[in-house]
């Protein structure tokens, strides 16, 4: 079974979808994780005339176990950066293979991103779409990153999570919208519990009105 989920930044898709890997006991994919580990390969070089082919090189040498160094890749920056280098076409089709292929093992996946109901995986099982409003996710990034010791400025944090919401709504390249047959989940008034009980009851009916066709 491949379930994806998909939502903007900070919406609760990433705790929802290792949940839900947890219940039905599938792997889980963060595939933000990729697009951070590109743009922090590329920090600092924003400015440079080779900013582009420096992302699409990263891309391609890209190598996932990378991605087990996840602490440094949370952080705000490599969100900033990640959807910097995620506008460039030829780094989202670096990226694809790995994504597709982690869907398509044995036994299924889930997989957590932006694009994953209406690019990576069209065909999955289950779609869900994840929301919660723009007050409500700068309210749990900003927890979440005092419960690291952070320092926040709740209002550059608003802003920063709405400039990198339009970045990844206008990016051409980027797939980023809700798929005709993915299930909308609002969380703004869920908390953690509720809303994971929320997507298991969506995933379940799915698979029963799949199972009675
Ligand atoms: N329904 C919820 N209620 C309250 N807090 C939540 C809820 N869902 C997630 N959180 C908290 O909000 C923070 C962000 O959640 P998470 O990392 O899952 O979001 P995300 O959409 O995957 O973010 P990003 O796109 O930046 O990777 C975490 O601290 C998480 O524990
Ligand atoms: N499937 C995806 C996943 C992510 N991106 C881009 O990466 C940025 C960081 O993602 P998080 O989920 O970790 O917040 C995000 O803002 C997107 O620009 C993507 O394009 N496609």
């Amino acid at each position: 079974m491949i379930i994806a989920v998909d939502g903007p930044a900070a919406s609760g898709k990433g705790t929802l979808a290792s949940g839900l890997a947890r219940h039905y006991q599938l792997p889980h994919l963060d595939t933000g994780l990729l697009y951070r580990a590109v743009g922090q390969a590329v920090d600092g070089l924003e400015d440079d005339p080779e900013f582009e082919a420096a992302a699409i090189a990263a891309a391609q040498a890209l190598d996932p176990s990378q991605l087990d160094n996840a602490e440094a890749l949370t952080a705000a920056r490599a969100g900033v950066m990640a959807s910097k280098v995620a506008v460039i076409g030829p780094v989202r089709e670096a990226l694809f293979e790995f994504q597709r292929s982690f869907a398509l093992q044995d036994g299924g996946a889930v997989l957590d991103g932006r694009d994953i109901g209406t690019r990576i995986c069209p065909d999955a099982d289950v779609k869900l779409f994840i929301r919660a409003d723009s007050k409500a996710r700068m309210e749990r990034r900003a927890r979440q990153l005092e419960q690291r010791g952070q320092r926040v400025d709740r209002y550059a944090l608003y802003h920063q999570i709405e400039e990198r919401d339009a970045r990844d709504m206008a990016n051409p390249h980027g797939g980023f919208y809700k798929a005709d047959d993915a299930v909308l989940l609002d969380t703004t008034q869920l908390g953690i519990e509720a809303a994971l009980q929320a997507a298991v009851a969506i995933v379940d009916e799915a698979l029963a009105s799949r199972n009675r066709v």
